[in-house]
């Protein structure tokens, strides 16, 4: 940072530099950036300095854009000098090591590496990506019927199973997959992991490290799941039992007559982490705008009553599937307006400038990270009139200016400024497109969303409306609300689906515990069963065990939900003596207790969700830093 402070690059003669908050020698404004909500802090920098302006964080000039039109100018139009990632302390070897494609710096093995993502993705999407995302999804409902209390899990379980099915064809590395990745999230967001600030603790030796130990523990569970993935479709295939997956399609491609240039796709370990990194993207990320749906639901019964007329209307009572989405344009308005009130990645994925930059006059030096703020992206009230305001409207009414026709084919999420700019636009839209328009339209066809009620004063209990965890992929802060279903019918079609999806031959990896535990030594912990459902996981959850690293227990994910537990009532009743009833009614209708699905054995404890680094709250106190 001293070295960088003192070399700053001096303004190139008729330009000047960015507008921006004034910076305090060598740490920049590092004291400024809160511990939660650091995207509204950005925002509300861009509010006093403008859509585009820069601050310095020990040393690195940090570039924001709030502006979809700037965005696009630098970092599409000018791509061929803005397309490298910054180096990320607390994981300094992201932009080499080929690991992690998002996280690639501008390199060979980047642009081979998205080939091959770009073509697995191109041809699953061909084949409807199998029909994994409707499976879960029927899968999902149920089990939100049976218990919505537990949402963040079964939110995850269905986003995590649907990505691990297209990576492997098998759902069974999920539960693993979900929590090396939540591991991977927290080692590279800023309020992961304190180097990610202070850079200069990334020179801690890995033996005092807490950071480097973690993540190497995580990084060794991580590598172990890929390779065992990698050689079950291997064996799978070779005895002709593979389901459809990308590494599958991978094989497939490699062994073709067709493909001449054998070496244009990588070699198996490079296709191992390309999948692996799909794998990633889609466990995590897909997850916020559900949950953001739920949320919307509960301040927005007007939409909710709007978007289950237009499924009703039009589906005649049938559960929307991927083939209806031509004649469900409110559904799709509603996905995309989720994603515009509540960006999923709110401050976006770092670009870095190789070269020095002029815009506008602005001098913008080689070597700055550039921010596309989505928060203030979808903020921009030139795009988006009244951008508090959750109206999915905006997308359907030629009066306002993202309207767009023919509206059998839009709103879609193609090109969708959430998704970044440039040459490095997230790849795995037809993923979360298929997967938000199932699960938001199965939802809505299924339940009334709506504010928990007071059973003593029947008022509502207040739900938040932007609270929202600290790091780069946000999520709402757990908030109480009911799922009603709204009719028995549906609930025996729940169930119908749900056994349906269920029967599905569903072989995968035995992933057992003791494949994971010699080598890891003592970082890993067998936990006993009843801890594990005590810790359910839950994104929002706090505890102060950071230390353990990743804390490994044997559980079934789904407890043994009974029933009896259902939240079924009438709307305006709730009574437990109505719910009785109303549970006699359905189980004389052939709707019997569930027994459920055995989905994997190996859960890994999620105590530590969503947490920001336990050092961090220091940078939000004021007067902790002795600037004098
Ligand atoms: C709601 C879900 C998702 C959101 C909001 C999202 C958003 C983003 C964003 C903002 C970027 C950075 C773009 C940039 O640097 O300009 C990105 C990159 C990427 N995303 Fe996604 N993503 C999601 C899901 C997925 C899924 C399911 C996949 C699965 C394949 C995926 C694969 C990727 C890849 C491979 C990149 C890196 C591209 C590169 O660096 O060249 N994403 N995503």
């Amino acid at each position: 940072a001293v070295h960088r402070y003192l070399h700053r690059p001096r303004l190139p003669p008729g330009t000047r530099p960015l507008p921006g908050p004034r910076n305090f020698p060598l740490v920049g404004r590092v004291h400024d950036i809160p511990e939660t909500g650091a995207h509204l802090k950005f925002y509300e920098w861009s509010k006093q300095y403008g859509p585009i302006y820069q601050m310095e964080i020990f040393g690195t000039v940090h570039v924001w854009i709030s502006s979809e039109a700037i965005a696009h100018e630098l970092l599409s139009k000018r791509a061929n000098i803005y397309s490298d990632r910054p180096m990320i302390p607390n994981l300094p070897n992201n932009r080499t090591s080929g690991e992690y494609l998002a996280l690639l710096g501008r390199t060979e093995t980047w642009k081979r590496q998205r080939k091959l993502c770009n073509h697995l993705m191109h041809l699953g999407q061909r084949a409807s990506l199998y029909s994994y995302p409707s499976l879960e999804r029927d899968r999902f409902l149920y089990l939100m019927y049976q218990d919505p209390s537990k949402y963040l899990e079964w939110i995850e379980q269905f986003t995590t199973r649907t990505v691990s099915r297209l990576a492997w064809g098998t759902p069974r590395p999920s539960q693993v997959l979900r929590h090396t990745t939540f591991g991977l999230l927290e080692t590279i967001s800023p309020s992961g992991a304190l180097p990610n600030i202070m850079s200069f603790l990334r020179h801690v030796p890995a033996a005092i490290s807490p950071w480097k130990k973690k993540e190497n523990t995580r990084h060794a569970i991580e590598e172990r799941l890929f390779r065992g993935n990698v050689d079950f479709v291997k064996h799978s295939m070779a005895s002709h039992t593979a389901s459809p997956s990308f590494i599958r399609t991978y094989f497939e491609t490699k062994a073709s007559e067709a493909d001449k240039d054998k070496t244009r796709w990588g070699d198996t370990d490079e296709a191992m982490h390309v999948v692996g990194l799909m794998a990633i993207a889609g466990a995590l990320t897909i997850g916020s705008p559900i949950q953001s749906y739920l949320l919307a639901m509960c301040h927005y019964p007007q939409w909710q009553k709007a978007l289950q007329e237009e499924i009703d209307t039009v589906l005649e009572g049938q559960c929307p599937q991927w083939e209806d989405r031509e004649k469900l344009p409110l559904l799709r308005a509603v996905v995309k307006e989720v994603m515009r009130w509540r960006p999923p990645v709110p401050t976006g994925i770092p670009h870095a400038v190789e070269k020095d930059d002029v815009y506008e006059g602005y001098f913008i030096p080689a070597g700055a990270t550039i921010h596309a703020l989505e928060w203030g992206i979808t903020r921009d009230e030139s795009m988006y009139p009244d951008p508090e305001t959750f109206n999915p409207g905006r997308w359907l009414d030629p009066s306002f200016p993202t309207y767009r026709e023919p509206l059998t084919q839009y709103p879609n999420l193609n090109g969708y400024s959430q998704f970044g700019f440039g040459r490095r636009t997230c790849q795995g839209i037809p993923i979360v497109e298929q997967d938000l328009f199932l699960s938001m339209g199965g939802m809505a066809w299924a339940f009334d969303i709506r504010k928990k009620r007071d059973p003593d004063t029947g008022a509502e209990i207040p739900v938040h409306w932007n609270d929202y965890t600290p790091l780069l992929i946000a999520k709402p802060v757990r908030f109480p609300f009911d799922a009603i279903p709204r009719s028995p019918e549906k609930v025996v079609l729940m169930r119908d689906m749900y056994e349906s999806a269920r029967n599905e031959p569903v072989l995968g990896p035995d992933l057992d515990i003791s494949q994971f535990e010699p080598d890891l030594g003592d970082q890993i912990y067998i936990d006993d069963v009843a801890a594990a459902f005590n810790n359910e996981s839950d994104a929002n959850s706090v505890s102060s065990d950071r230390d353990a690293v990743i804390h490994v227990v044997e559980s079934s994910p789904e407890p043994d939900l009974a029933f009896s537990d259902s939240s079924y009532s009438e709307p305006s009743e709730g009574s437990e003596s109505d719910r009785e009833r109303e549970r006699m009614r359905l189980t004389m209708m052939g709707v019997p207790p569930l027994d459920l699905d055995p989905t994997g054995r190996l859960g890994l404890k999620a105590g530590g969700n969503d947490k920001a680094d336990p050092l961090m709250p220091m940078l939000a106190v004021p007067g902790a830093w002795n600037w004098a």
